[in-house]
């Protein structure tokens, strides 16, 4: 008899994922028994519940294996150890649909091995004259706050460019974004061949892959799965302590899928037997000091979240919603039963049921509903992933996780006054998505506007938008919502809201750390970080030993943080008067024609230079260290933490970021995040744009204690196409109520670092959170155009000048 050609083709099918015949014919068989020959949920998304069918045997394999030594008495156990039966190579799971995107991403890495060199050749031409016109011209802030020396600015105003995408050119370090994977690296260092002599995680904050990492051998297959499961094991105990546990029990509860839906990184599937299975898809890639934390925590953090993001009910509980899930799943399930049946469905019968071992019937699924919800199961990831993220539905979210919030059921819609936000009404029609574009650009229908807040397009008057229930009648206020402009890049949820105008969100693409442009040159090797930079002998947290480590060098012996997660007080006072009184402390003086600053103001006119702060540097542990991921010296480099929300200012400012908690002085809220770019570079996008970028800042912190920096050489950021959430913070004269403060991580270049920024006081929910941005708005010579002081601060510089001009 000639092989059936189903049959043909699932051997096939799952040959491709090396799979031998061998191994798949059992499975097969007992899917096809479960199935009753039906093949259809078989053939199903390219033979998926066979590949993990097969999977799921493996792994009980394994867990067998690794088993048996404890079982084994006799004399040989240690034999057993020593030489265990030589395990099948681990299979590779199928791609789910939604990861087939990152899966097919081709990054190629052979022409990156060139590089160019920290030396290059001035082009002098790069800085035309003419350039020093302030009026088209943004600002450059001075990261190190060179500003107010003297009545000189360290603002550079030029004219301004947009790219709207970085063009690769050939030996190019960056990748467009949509073909890179979340989190990963871009860049592979150009002089020196990339050294992860210690195999660790994937550096932090620029992250490079190495040409064999295995990440690039098949990302999204090694994508890792956080499943929670609704219990209805045999003994009913729910897990309700957020225990971990291993991925070996996982086989047991198994069973092929009948229906599964995938809303972004959440996949729920159903089995046969009624079991649910809630997949999220928890990608934490780039994020070096990431380790599992508990589920209980992790549920109550989405819980707190919610309340706060969404003015949900304080009733509401993340087990409740699974436990919603799983009513309503018996309920549909219920219903469809006393509905006639398709002949073909493979939905379950109460036969069938009865007939498997261990199955239940209706009865125990819903003995099984009642208990509480339990968390069975995470499996332990291989690869780094991201933040736990809670989608909503999917017919109202995008692809990327932005959408409209929806959760109406647990919104408590409250008459809040002015200053507090107002409760997020769902937008009525589906077509008031705000969508992004293929390239995961946030783009607004029909708007755009950049960092400045120009080109705002309004929302067409044919928009229905809905009415918060809260706003009395006739003061009613378009509402803007856009669940998470991080997409997830980030281990918070970090919504934007408009209740102020129907100004649609900004275009940009949200990255978590930053991306080194074309030429910018950040040595990153792990090699260059001798044991004399780092802490190779320590262990745990370094913040609880009694010998500061290595690390601690750099804040005099002392680290920078305390125990708390805050900026240690001395360190952060320092900071704070440098940037409210630069004169008093040390600051470096560019020779000659040698200030990139007064460069790029004008190459033939140029003033002496009017001085660069010399930056308080803080020195966190990394991945050379002996100290592990949570060391309380690793605090920038594991991310934004705190509740944010990006939203529109009442007052002219544009958009703004505000916390929605309390915030302490000292801790950290995040960091500026953007393009590395040369000064060169900025300056050639510059001039080729017509739009205007938004404060690129000059990583200049450090330029006192080595050699002077060319143009080519100095650094800077600019978050304008690129940037996170510090993109939206506003400035504030003198007394804002975060400063930047330089950290460095992974380079002991300190040409490169991170700007973190660090509450200045104790911060309470609903603030906005605000930088000096350094300007010097009574530099007469070049007047700051950029924008009109709104800061409303008593302090404010921009309000002197005025009051001056108007006397004159
Ligand atoms: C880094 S962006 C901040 C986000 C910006 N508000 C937006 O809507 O995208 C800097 C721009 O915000 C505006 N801005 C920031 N601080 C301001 C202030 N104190 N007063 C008025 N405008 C301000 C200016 O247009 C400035 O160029």
């Amino acid at each position: 008899m000639p092989p059936d050609p189903r049959v043909v083709k699932a051997f096939r099918a799952v040959k491709e994922l090396g799979i031998a015949e061998d191994v798949v014919k059992p499975v097969l068989k007992d899917l096809l028994r479960v199935y009753e020959r039906n093949w259809q949920p078989i053939e199903e998304d390219n033979y998926r519940v066979l590949a993990d069918a097969i999977f799921d045997r493996d792994d009980s394999r394994k867990v067998d294996q690794i088993k048996k030594p404890e079982i084994n008495n006799d004399n040989n156990v240690a034999e057993d150890v020593r030489k265990p039966e030589e395990p099948r190579k681990p299979l590779k799971r199928l791609r789910l649909k939604y990861q087939d995107q990152a899966g097919s991403c081709n990054v190629d890495l052979q022409g990156y091995s060139g590089g160019s060199s920290s030396k290059r050749p001035r082009n002098d031409n790069c800085v035309p004259p003419g350039a020093s016109d302030p009026q088209e011209h943004p600002e450059t802030i001075s990261s190190s706050k060179g500003k107010q020396h003297g009545s000189s600015q360290s603002l550079v105003l030029r004219e301004s460019s947009y790219l709207k995408e970085p063009k690769p050119e050939p030996g190019l370090d960056i990748y467009p974004l949509k073909e890179v994977p979340s989190g990963v690296a871009l860049i592979k260092p150009k002089d020196e061949p990339f050294t992860d002599d210690l195999n660790h995680d994937p550096p932090g904050p620029i992250t490079v892959i190495p040409q064999d990492s295995p990440i690039l051998d098949g990302l999204a297959e090694k994508s890792n799965q956080l499943q929670i499961q609704e219990s209805q094991s045999g003994n009913g105990k729910s897990r309700g302590d957020g225990i971990l546990t291993s991925s070996g029990d996982r086989s047991d509860h198994h069973l092929p899928r009948v229906s599964q839906v995938s809303h972004g990184s959440v996949d729920i599937a159903s089995s046969s037997i009624g079991d649910i299975q809630i997949a999220i898809k928890c990608n934490y890639t780039g994020r070096p000091g990431f380790q599992p934390p508990d589920l209980t925590s992790v549920l109550k953090l989405v819980e707190d979240k919610c309340r706060r993001a969404h003015n949900i009910d304080s009733s509401f509980s993340v087990a409740e919603m699974m436990r919603d899930i799983c009513n309503s799943y018996v309920e549909l399930g219920s219903e469809s039963v006393s509905q006639p049946q398709e002949q073909d469905s493979p939905k379950d019968s109460v036969e069938s049921q009865e007939a498997l071992p261990g199955k239940v019937n209706g009865e125990t699924v819903n003995a099984c509903v009642s208990t509480d919800l339990a968390i069975l199961d995470v499996v332990i990831p291989e690869v780094l992933m991201d933040p736990l993220h809670l989608d909503v539905p999917s017919d109202l979210v995008q692809s990327d996780g932005i959408g409209v919030v929806s959760c109406d059921r647990y919104l408590n819609r409250q008459v809040q006054d002015d200053d507090v936000p107002r409760d997020t009404s769902p937008l009525k029609s589906p077509s008031n998505l705000v969508h992004p574009d293929q390239n995961g650009l946030i783009n607004s229908l029909g708007g755009n506007e950049n960092m400045n807040g120009q080109e705002h397009n309004d929302i067409t008057s044919e928009t229905t938008i809905g009415e918060p229930a809260h706003v009395p009648a006739g003061t009613a206020k378009p509402t803007i919502d856009v669940v998470d402009i991080t997409k997830g890049e980030e281990m918070v949820v970090i919504a934007l809201v408009n209740e102020v105008d129907s100004t649609l969100p900004p275009s940009f693409s949200y990255i978590p750390q930053n991306l080194i442009f074309q030429k910018a040159y950040v040595n990153v090797s792990l090699a260059r970080i001798g044991d004399a930079d780092c802490c190779p002998d320590c262990s745990g947290d370094c913040l609880s030993s009694k010998i500061p480590c290595a690390c601690a060098q750099e804040t005099g012996g002392e680290y920078a943080y305390t125990s708390e997660g805050l900026v240690r007080e001395s360190i952060l006072e320092e900071c704070i008067s440098m940037n409210r009184d630069p004169k008093k402390h040390r600051q470096f003086y560019c020779k000659d024609k040698e200030c990139p600053i007064e460069r790029s103001k004008s190459d033939d006119m140029m003033e002496p230079c009017k001085g660069h702060l010399v930056g308080k540097f803080i020195k966190e542990c990394w991945i050379k260290c002996g100290c592990d991921r949570q060391c309380g010296n690793r605090l920038v480099q594991r991310g934004i933490t705190r509740s944010l929300q990006v939203f529109m200012t009442p007052k002219g400012k544009g958009w703004g970021l505000r916390t929605l908690e309390d915030i302490p002085k000292g801790a950290f809220v995040c960091e500026y995040v953007g393009e590395i770019l040369t000064n060169a570079e900025l300056y050639e996008r510059n001039m080729k744009s017509t739009l205007k970028h938004a404060c690129p800042v000059l990583l200049d912190a450090d330029w006192g204690s080595e050699k002077v920096l060319k143009d080519e050489e100095a650094l800077c950021l600019d978050a304008t196409t690129f940037g996170n959430v510090a993109r939206f913070i506003n400035h504030r004269c003198f007394d804002s109520n975060m400063v930047e403060i330089p950290v460095e991580v992974e380079t002991p270049d300190r040409n490169y670092y991170h700007l973190a920024f660090f509450t200045t006081r104790d911060v309470a929910a609903m603030e906005e959170l605000t930088w000096d941005y350094g300007i010097d708005f009574d530099d007469q010579e070049h007047p700051v155009k950029a924008f009109q002081c709104l800061c409303g601060s008593k302090f404010c510089r921009n309000i002197k000048r005025t009051r001056r001009r108007r006397i004159r």
